[in-house]
């Protein structure tokens, strides 16, 4: 099965993930022949097995492998004494709250440190307030300490459109400015990330255009399916050392079902999932410590009762 939609847009990679796809081990995308083979592309072999542990998310494990097999052969023309290439590697993250953006670009920072393409990895998370001053010039002198914090690792600015927002006067543009200008002045010295709902970022691109050329890999981020939020339940649970009864399974999974359903815009997909699974274990602690019980197997069992979507604290966004 095809599970990608990668299309040429403005010059710009667009991918599109499609979370659908269960974790994939399959032979004939991996790079490895055999097991020596994979015991030296060690790097590599470590990212691809983090990913394994997300639900979906195969293109970004198809561009990890697309740009490690780059960088790999980038060395070995170098030892041929040939050139080996710079690319501009700044991204457009498009999708809803808590479909995996900053998940994807924090492992992307240490990815990029681990094969000497940036020098820290670190990543710095910004938003519009964090750019954006109060006076003529306040705003690219904010912007110029963000980049330095940023130098050496990846930026990623959460709703960048909101730079955008009040037009040709308001201070957002002189943020736009001075990224595009460090950019020019520092290429390969930081990785910037733009991340935002879909539609708003394609306006955004469309109002700004000198910027869209500038971000040649641009990564879709659907919405997950019941399914798939199911399954990164059952994963959450298993990594917190816990265990849902059948009971539950089909409680949370009735649940997630009618609100895939309804689902709205801001649905905060895996980030409800992680809410909901954290106030169950609060509900089965106080479940516990009412009834006293202590024992090995009590204190693993996540109840349906656990999950009481009715009286739920969590919010949808
Ligand atoms: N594919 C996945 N598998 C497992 N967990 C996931 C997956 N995608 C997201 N999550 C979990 O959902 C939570 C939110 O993810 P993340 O913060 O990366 O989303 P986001 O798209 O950056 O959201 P926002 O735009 O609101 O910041 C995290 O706890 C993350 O681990």
């Amino acid at each position: 099965m095809n599970d990608r939609v990668n299309t040429r847009k403005n010059g710009r990679i667009n991918v599109v993930l499609n979370h659908k796809q269960t974790p994939h081990t399959n032979e004939a995308d991996s790079l490895f022949k055999s097991e020596q083979d994979r015991q030296k592309h060690e790097i590599l072999d470590r990212f691809e097995k983090e990913l394994e542990e997300y639900v979906g998310l195969n293109e970004v494990k198809r561009l990890i492998k697309e740009i490690y097999a780059w960088l790999y052969i980038n060395q070995k023309r170098k030892e041929l004494g040939l050139r080996a290439s710079k690319q501009v590697l700044h991204m457009i993250f498009k999708g809803n709250p808590g479909t995996g953006k900053t998940t994807v670009a924090r492992m992307i920072a240490s990815f990029f440190h681990e094969m000497n393409v940036l020098a820290k990895g670190q990543l710095i998370e910004v938003e519009r307030a964090d750019l954006v001053g109060e006076y003529i010039g306040h705003t690219a002198q904010k912007t110029r300490e963000v980049i330095k914090k940023a130098n050496g690792g990846v930026l990623f600015i959460d709703e960048a459109y909101s730079l955008s927002r009040g037009g040709e006067k308001d201070f957002g543009k002189e943020a736009i400015d001075t990224l595009v200008k460090a950019m020019e002045d520092q290429q390969h010295e930081f990785v910037l990330i733009l991340a935002g709902y879909q539609r708003e970022m394609e306006y955004f691109l469309s109002l700004n255009p000198g910027l869209p050329s500038r971000f040649p890999i641009a990564i879709d981020f659907p919405n997950y399916t019941s399914e798939e939020l199911l399954e990164m339940a059952a994963r959450m649970v298993i990594e917190r050392e816990y265990e849902l009864t059948d009971e539950a399974k089909r409680h949370v999974k009735e649940h997630l079902r009618k609100l895939r359903l309804e689902q709205e815009k801001t649905f905060s997909n895996g980030r409800y999932i992680r809410n909901i699974i954290e106030e169950a274990i609060r509900m089965q602690a106080v479940r516990l410590l009412k009834e006293g019980l202590y024992d090995r197997e009590s204190l693993v069992t996540l109840e349906k009762e656990d999950f009481n979507f009715d009286a739920s604290h969590v919010k949808l966004k």
